[in-house]
């Protein structure tokens, strides 16, 4: 096992009106692709914001690490966190019209990028950028490096933003939900795109999604996230073929045909009865209201994530047993 580029260490982030990210720990190793997996609401890009220490208004990172590379993300200084960000540590976003400048043509931003972090010249900068744009599949990219971001369809936008995002060359690429606002040809398409990036840039990708489909095709590993908290985590064939966690397996009962088939794709977290809401107020696991496994203990506290086998953990005390150890990090 490689030593991982990034390791999340009890994350727990909130706001004012309370905790939102309860104590998450996953590691990412280079050059692979990590899913983190969860239905709406259940705390995925307040992760991935935390760890590039983008928190909107009011939002606080509580406690626990985010080492990256060696640096604690979580507690370094603002002038440390400029030079990791955009450089070795990148994110995209679901909306690109969010993160491009709608008044700025679509070259110069992904050419400010490079001059910022690498200090090169004008000149090297547009003929990288234009290098770029080629290589996310955008057709006569020198004369495309003058369009504005209006000029671009959604999927085209996505691979400019992707040009910006890996013009330096991150270790990481933080991929939310990169492709949800795409339609279906094109999110294949993109996600093709960022996989064949990972090879050829050796970066490793956060793909961040609610998609189980997204995840079977095209990760290594899984991270499920209930309610703030990580519920499962294991390479995606395991978990797939056998998962353990009573929530993990009712996304994929449901996500079988009638043809017996499985039906990934279409799959959207959100089908088993009850809501995340329900979780709230609850003292034990955040699962209990909504799972058809719990027993009375289950209301006590909630489980931790204990170790069922290689790189495969469950927060669980049903799937892990009464004398479960806890996973030692
Ligand atoms: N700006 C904000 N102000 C207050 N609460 C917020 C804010 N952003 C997110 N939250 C809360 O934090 C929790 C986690 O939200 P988050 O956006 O991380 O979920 P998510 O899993 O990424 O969902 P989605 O897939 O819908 O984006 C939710 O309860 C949400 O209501």
């Amino acid at each position: 096992m490689t030593y991982p580029l990034l390791r999340v260490e009890d994350l727990t982030i909130g706001f004012p009106y309370g905790t939102v990210v309860h104590g998450v720990s996953f590691d990412v190793h280079p050059g692979e692709t990590m899913a983190l997996v969860g239905e709406s609401g259940c705390g995925k890009s307040i992760t991935a914001f935390a760890l590039m220490r983008l928190l909107p208004p009011g939002a606080r990172i509580q406690g626990g690490h985010v080492i990256f590379d060696g640096v604690d993300l979580a507690a370094a200084a603002p002038h440390a966190l400029r030079d990791i960000r955009g450089r070795s540590l990148s994110l995209i976003l679901q909306e690109p019209m969010t993160s491009l400048n709608p008044v700025l043509p679509i070259g110069m931003q992904i050419a400010e990028v490079m001059r910022r972090h690498e200090g090169i010249g004008k000149a090297a900068a547009r003929r990288r950028s234009v290098e770029l744009l080629e290589l996310v599949g955008v057709t006569d990219a020198d004369r495309r490096y003058d369009d504005f971001p209006h000029h671009f369809s959604g999927g085209m936008r996505q691979r400019v933003m992707i040009a910006m995002a890996v013009a330096c060359k991150p270790r990481l690429l933080i991929a939310d939900e990169p492709t949800t606002a795409l339609d279906v040809t094109i999110q294949a398409q993109v996600l093709e795109l960022l996989d064949d990036l990972r090879r050829q840039l050796g970066m490793a990708v956060l793909l961040i999604t609610h998609d189980l489909g997204v995840v079977a095709q095209w990760a290594d590993r899984v991270t499920v996230m209930y309610a703030g908290r990580v519920v499962e985590q294991a390479p995606v064939r395991p978990f797939f073929a056998t998962p353990q966690h009573p929530y993990a397996r009712g996304l994929l009962d449901a996500s079988v045909g009638h043809d017996g088939e499985a039906h990934y794709t279409t799959r959207r977290l959100n089908e088993i009865p009850g809501s995340i809401a329900s979780a709230a107020g609850e003292a034990g696991c955040p699962f209990a209201p909504r799972c058809p496994d719990r027993i009375a203990a289950c209301r006590r506290a909630p489980p931790v994530l204990t170790a069922l086998g290689p790189d495969h953990n469950v927060a669980c005390i049903v799937a892990a047993g009464t004398d479960h150890v806890a996973v030692d990090r």
